[in-house]
């Protein structure tokens, strides 16, 4: 996250950071108690290995009470998701066993409702994202307040060109946004998490290129049918 501030300790008890070999690779948010929502792009580099899911953290290092590391059972990479473009870019996580929900532990819903987000609607995301142009990863969550912008404005030819689908919205990027890292976190507009963060073209922080997310209502059946399916 860039320009944002340290988020309040555990007052965002759904974000989960995904991690391989210890290490912090991408955002995400319980959907449900065995559940994890991400992003499919985020295993692109994982060579085929699982994800660890850290819940209930603020620090990725130091102890907390409510802290702990889960392994992943499986991993459904929206069929739709490709390493060409940013369509269906959702991944599923169930966990190796329900999660333990306490005061640092906690589902957030998200919208079934497939309507545009209004713009100029003021939503908040976070991560454990970079949060300088050198690539400085923060130990501590991050969050930042950032505005809708129309799905027109985004698609301007001097912005996203046309790319941005309805199964897609942005938010303004001058200065604060999203950055390496933060791909898969939510984006949460009155309590409700609407979209999840997606690298698009990977800029940071340039009003040119606004933070892209895949919105998650059109995909409310895919998620039902997974989670439906796979926990028999
Ligand atoms: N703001 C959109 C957005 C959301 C989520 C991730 C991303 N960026 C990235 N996702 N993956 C990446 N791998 C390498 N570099 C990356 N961006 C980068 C890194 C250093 C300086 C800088 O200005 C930009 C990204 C960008």
């Amino acid at each position: 996250i860039l320009r944002g501030s340290v988020a309040r300790p555990h007052l965002k008890p759904y974000m989960a950071s995904l991690q391989l070999d210890g290490q912090h690779v991408c955002g995400g948010f319980l959907i449900a108690e065995q559940w994890v929502l991400s992003a499919a792009h985020c295993t692109e580099e994982t060579d085929g290995k699982l994800f660890q899911v850290l819940l209930g953290a603020h620090s990725l290092t130091e102890p907390e009470p409510h802290k702990r590391l889960y392994q992943v059972r499986a991993q459904f990479p929206h069929p739709g998701s490709n390493i060409h473009n940013n369509k269906d870019d959702l991944l599923l996580l169930q966990l190796e066993e329900k999660a333990e929900l306490n005061a640092d532990v906690r589902v957030l819903p998200f919208q079934r409702e497939d309507r545009d987000v209004a713009a100029d609607t003021v939503c908040e995301v976070a991560g454990w994202g970079t949060i300088d142009h050198s690539g400085t990863r923060p130990d501590k969550l991050h969050q930042v307040e950032r505005p809708v912008i129309s799905r027109d404005v985004c698609n301007h030819r001097t912005r996203h060109d046309g790319t941005i689908t309805q199964n897609m919205m942005c938010t303004d990027s001058r200065r604060k946004d999203t950055c390496k890292g933060d791909s898969g976190g939510p984006l949460v507009c009155d309590g409700v998490a609407e979209g999840v963060v997606t690298a698009g073209s990977r800029v940071c922080g340039n009003y040119k290129k606004p933070a892209i997310y895949t919105r998650i209502a059109p995909y409310a059946a895919w998620i039902d049918g997974v989670m439906a399916s796979a926990d028999g």
